[in-house]
């Protein structure tokens, strides 16, 4: 067992969100009668982490994903419950916590819109009073491997999405924090800067330990990144464990399609069922865990002539789905 970093224990947040109708009428009536409604945004939510995990977070929209960062990195107070990381609570100590610590909203920037992103880097070496040389060594290594050179001396409004979000990374890891919070670092990024982004995150995580909580919705981001994965519903935890572990519980579920030469008869396969059917091709959805593919394949043979024949497993997002429509979220 890792040495945990992150512990959680019956966190509880509820937002108190102003009610009002569509209208004017209505907006001046509740600026003398203001209606209020509960969000029980998190509902007791206990886990651990560990020193050098990679830990996805995933939920549908408003599941509580964005309001779990924000208690973990201290930006908000919870109702109940008790949150450590790395000793610390983190709205109570947080302005020696913060040192500690790296954070990406994906949506929001933390560098200084009209000034040169080396600027923002400067100044963030002073708010964090990082010394001269730690500052210089990782500037010097963020530059290279984030390919920054060329867009150190631009100002962030100039900057394209995948260009920022880089700069965005790069500035949340300049006083060496051993634990990155990542909210949807990859959003709205084309092909490749993805790709780069996901690389980097392996890579700090491989060869300086640091720990990475990332919230996302690309599943991609999750297969190609994640340890382990938590995933939240309507402020409840529904999950916890590696996405192989998933995939063996809700990815046995495979496509057979099959081209065979004309025949004018849709042919029935015991143990499968038929999704699509033409004289030329049927598609049948069966489960790999109930029945072989050699016991479709035998007795279709012996009816049609078989031309080609695909297999495809269900993918990650349509595993997803099907674990929130199972907690009906
Ligand atoms: N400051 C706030 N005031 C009122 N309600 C809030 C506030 N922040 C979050 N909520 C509500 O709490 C719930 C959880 O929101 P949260 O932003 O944590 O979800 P999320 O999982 O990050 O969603 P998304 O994937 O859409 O970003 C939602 O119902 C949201 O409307």
């Amino acid at each position: 067992m890792r040495k945990p970093v992150i512990e959680l224990e019956d966190i509880g947040k509820t937002f108190q969100v102003a009610e009002r109708t569509a209208g004017l009428a209505s907006a001046v009536k509740s600026l003398f009668n203001r209606k209020h409604r509960e969000v029980e945004a998190l509902k007791d939510i206990s886990f651990s982490i560990g020193e050098g995990e990679i830990v996805g977070y995933i939920g549908p929209n408003g599941a509580g994903k964005s309001t779990t960062i924000k208690v973990m990195s201290g930006i908000l107070v919870p109702d109940k419950g008790t949150c450590t990381v790395m000793g610390f609570t983190p709205w109570r100590d947080r302005s020696q916590y913060v040192e500690h610590i790296g954070v990406v909203f994906g949506q929001r920037s933390q560098l200084w819109w009209d000034v040169p992103v080396i600027d923002s880097f400067e100044l963030l070496r002073d708010i964090y009073r990082i010394p001269e040389p730690i500052y210089r060594d990782n500037l010097t290594m963020l530059t290279a491997m984030l390919a920054l050179d060329d867009i150190l001396g631009v100002p962030v409004r100039q900057l394209s999405l995948g260009q920022r979000m880089r700069c965005e990374i790069a500035a949340s890891l300049l006083h060496n924090p051993k634990l990155l919070f990542l909210d949807e670092p990859t959003i709205g990024l084309d092909a490749v800067s993805k790709i780069a982004v996901r690389k980097f995150i392996k890579r700090i995580n491989k060869e300086r330990g640091v720990t990475v909580i990332l919230t996302t919705h690309d599943m991609s981001d999750i297969e190609a990144l994640a340890d382990r994965i938590l995933m939240i519903g309507k402020g409840t935890l529904l999950y916890d464990g590696t996405l192989p572990e998933l995939k063996a519980r809700f990815g046995s579920g495979r496509t057979l399609t099959v081209d065979y030469r004309e025949h004018t008869e849709p042919i029935e396969l015991p143990g499968a069922s038929r999704l699509s059917w033409t004289p030329e091709r049927a598609v049948y959805a069966f489960d790999a865990e109930r029945i072989k593919l050699a016991d479709l394949i035998a007795p279709l043979s012996q009816q049609v002539e078989l031309l080609d024949i695909a297999v495809d497993e269900k993918g990650i997002d349509e595993i997803i789905v099907q674990l929130y429509e199972e907690h009906q979220i």
